[in-house]
């Protein structure tokens, strides 16, 4: 039965609130929970002293059971009082602990292939342990939940005791429909799970509507196309259609209320009349019937609250969705533990491994996209050495991005290997072998940071502010940040306070600081810096300025410049062209032309485009 696997799995997801803490919340929730077997007693011993006429000792007989209840009384609101910090502070740090093993797993893996992963994605919105839609539930809830369903349980045990004292037969008689009730609605709250589970899919295309319609990046295309009612109709279609499963469930469970109520009548009515006609005809006492009473439906409350199988069951669904993720991450290869980062997944010190990589080879490789038939790249051969400025060219979609993920290991190869000194890097550490790299994605990431923070991400450990100083200048950066209003500190993002927005050239002058930062700092410095088009939104005077200082460093280290713009690549010490998926030219500027290939012919017509422009009259101007 999927619950009883379900119990210690979720016993054991209290580990991380520590043992203090649990036992403190165990004794606490199993005292309350001694609460209506405590009564039962009393109330009894109560009847039996008042039942028979009253003589002068009654008061005095009486007192005992009465301050047992007043103690009761206490204890329960004393319990009740403790028991909601102890398990929110429980709850807190499991779901703590939950997120931070989520995350490392999830950074810590070694190429991005999984979280292009549809069913990656899936389990990543079912684990992440923040509820938004109530029949979600966190492992901090479930095994909160679990715990006090433990002690419910040994508080039945009690009552039951108690009941077996005054007749045994009514033990069976209220326990089998009592667990058969809670049984059922466990069952109702798994389904519930799982139908929140399906609908994760449509879901999540929902996201992409909603973050559209509310973001300030996609804002201008919606009011500019005029899409805005027509995005929230998206959105609220996905969420429609993805739910409707989970809402005929809930609508089904709430119209099927009645029949957990006839479990309950099933077995308290039976017992509730069995002893009061035992009462009536003289074959019980009115003890025994107080006791019944009490004890009988307090079986049911010790049996647990709906709320708690609700999330017991909505909790131990993420704890198996966490292992089925945490197992396709790792068919995936480890940065942290297979690849051989820090313990805790943080990048490894840059002085750790081989201290300077001379020649990088991309040996017969070929790579398809996981879930895509068509090779994009189809037996590579090239060689980057890190004293020389090497430039990728080749026409859009050519696999230039591509390569360079290959180079970081961001994907396997699916034949051949990348090799570093003849060290094949997939067999490398992850992270040893990325901090011999400084890498410019063409795609890349504006942080809603200070310019700082974005300029540190390029290299985990403390500031370093010489090395910062000087990747900005190198960047150009520098003249941007002296107009800066807080410089450095300067949150560059128009929602935070004092914050501003860069122009698409200053973000990407800032982003090649970054990866010189990366350069520039730390023990043993990065032997290549790779940029995939890092000066797509620069204009030509400081393209132009980039560029020579780039040429200055090649030396120091590798360079590997994916740029469309021919002039740009022209000085570059090698060219290599990228053609179906395959390197055809390779050579100096002088040579490729010489070679009257197709490199050659990028070249002419980007050199006749730049001549008509000069010569073209101006719109408006002389002809
Ligand atoms: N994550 C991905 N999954 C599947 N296919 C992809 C993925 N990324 C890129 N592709 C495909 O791989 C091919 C090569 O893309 P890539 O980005 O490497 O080309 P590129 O030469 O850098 O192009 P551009 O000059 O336009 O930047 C394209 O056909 C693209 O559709």
């Amino acid at each position: 039965m999927g619950f009883l696997r379900n119990w210690p799995l979720l016993l054991r997801a209290l580990g991380p609130a520590g043992p203090v803490l649990v036992a403190s919340l165990a004794a606490v929730r199993f005292l309350e929970r001694l609460v209506p077997a405590v009564t039962a007693l009393a109330l009894a011993a109560l009847v039996g002293v008042l039942a028979p006429p009253a003589t002068p000792g009654t008061f005095t007989a009486a007192l005992p059971p009465i301050l047992v209840l007043g103690l009761v009384v206490l204890g329960g609101h004393a319990g009740e009082a403790a028991a909601a910090p102890l398990e929110y502070l429980a709850r807190s740090r499991i779901d703590g602990a939950h997120r931070e093993r989520i995350g490392r797993a999830v950074s810590g893996s070694r190429g991005i292939a999984a979280l292009e992963d549809t069913a990656n994605q899936v389990l990543l919105r079912q684990v992440r342990a923040d509820p938004e839609h109530g029949v979600e539930s966190t492992p901090g809830s479930g095994a909160v939940a679990a715990l006090r369903w433990t002690c419910g349980l040994a508080g039945a045990v009690v009552t039951c005791a108690i009941l077996a004292r005054f007749a045994w037969w009514l033990v069976p008689v209220v326990l089998v429909p009592a667990a058969a009730h809670r049984y059922l609605r466990h069952r109702w709250s798994l389904t519930g799970a799982d139908r929140w589970r399906t609908a994760i899919r449509g879901e999540l295309h929902a996201d992409v509507w909603r973050g559209a319609s509310v973001s300030p990046s996609e804002g201008k295309d919606v009011r500019v196309f005029g899409i805005g009612d027509w995005m929230v109709d998206r959105m609220q279609g996905h969420l429609v259609e993805a739910n409707k499963p989970l809402w005929s469930h809930i609508d089904r469970t709430l119209r099927l209320q009645w029949s957990p109520l006839l479990l309950v009548l099933a077995g308290l009515v039976p017992a509730y009349l069995l002893v009061t006609h035992g009462a009536v005809s003289g074959t019980t006492t009115v003890t025994v019937q107080t006791a019944v009473l009490a004890a009988g439906w307090s079986l049911y409350q010790a049996l647990g609250g709906s709320a708690d199988l609700f999330h017991m069951a909505g909790a131990a669904r993420v704890l198996s969705s966490t292992a089925e993720l945490r197992g396709r991450l790792a068919e995936g290869g480890r940065t942290a533990t297979g690849g051989g980062g820090a313990a805790d997944g943080s990048a490894p010190p840059r002085g750790r491994g081989p201290s300077r990589v001379s020649v990088i080879r991309f040996e017969d490789v070929s790579f398809t996209y996981p879930g895509t038939d068509s090779p994009v790249l189809d037996g590579v051969d090239l060689e980057i050495r890190t004293d020389e400025l090497l430039a990728v060219v080749g026409l859009n979609g050519a696999g230039k991005s591509t390569l360079i993920k290959l180079l970081c290991g961001l994907y396997r190869p699916t034949s051949g290997r990348v090799t570093a000194d003849g060290v094949d890097v997939a067999t490398m550490a992850a992270g040893q072998w990325r901090s011999r790299l400084a890498v410019v994605f063409q795609d890349f990431n504006r942080y809603e940071l200070s310019a700082r923070e974005n300029v540190l991400l390029g290299r985990a450990g403390p500031p370093d502010r010489e090395a910062l100083d000087a990747a900005a200048e190198e960047s150009g950066f520098a003249g941007v940040l002296e107009r800066l209003p807080r410089g450095w500190d300067t949150p560059l993002s128009r929602g935070r306070a004092g914050g501003v927005d860069l122009s698409g050239g200053q973000w990407q002058q800032l982003v090649l600081a970054r990866a010189l930062y990366a350069v520039l700092g730390g023990d043993v410095p990065a032997s290549l810096l790779v940029a995939d088009e890092p000066t797509a939104h620069l204009d030509v005077r400081t393209e132009f300025a980039l560029f020579r200082r780039l040429e200055e460093r090649r030396r120091e280290t590798g360079i590997v410049l994916v740029s469309h713009r021919l002039s740009t690549v022209r000085r570059a010490d090698r060219i290599v062209l990228l053609d179906g998926g395959r390197v055809t030219e390779s050579g100096t500027h002088e040579e490729l032309v010489a070679l009257g290939g197709r490199y050659a012919r990028m070249f002419a017509v980007q050199a006749e485009r730049f001549r008509t422009d000069r010569t073209a009259p101006r719109e408006g101007g002389p002809a």
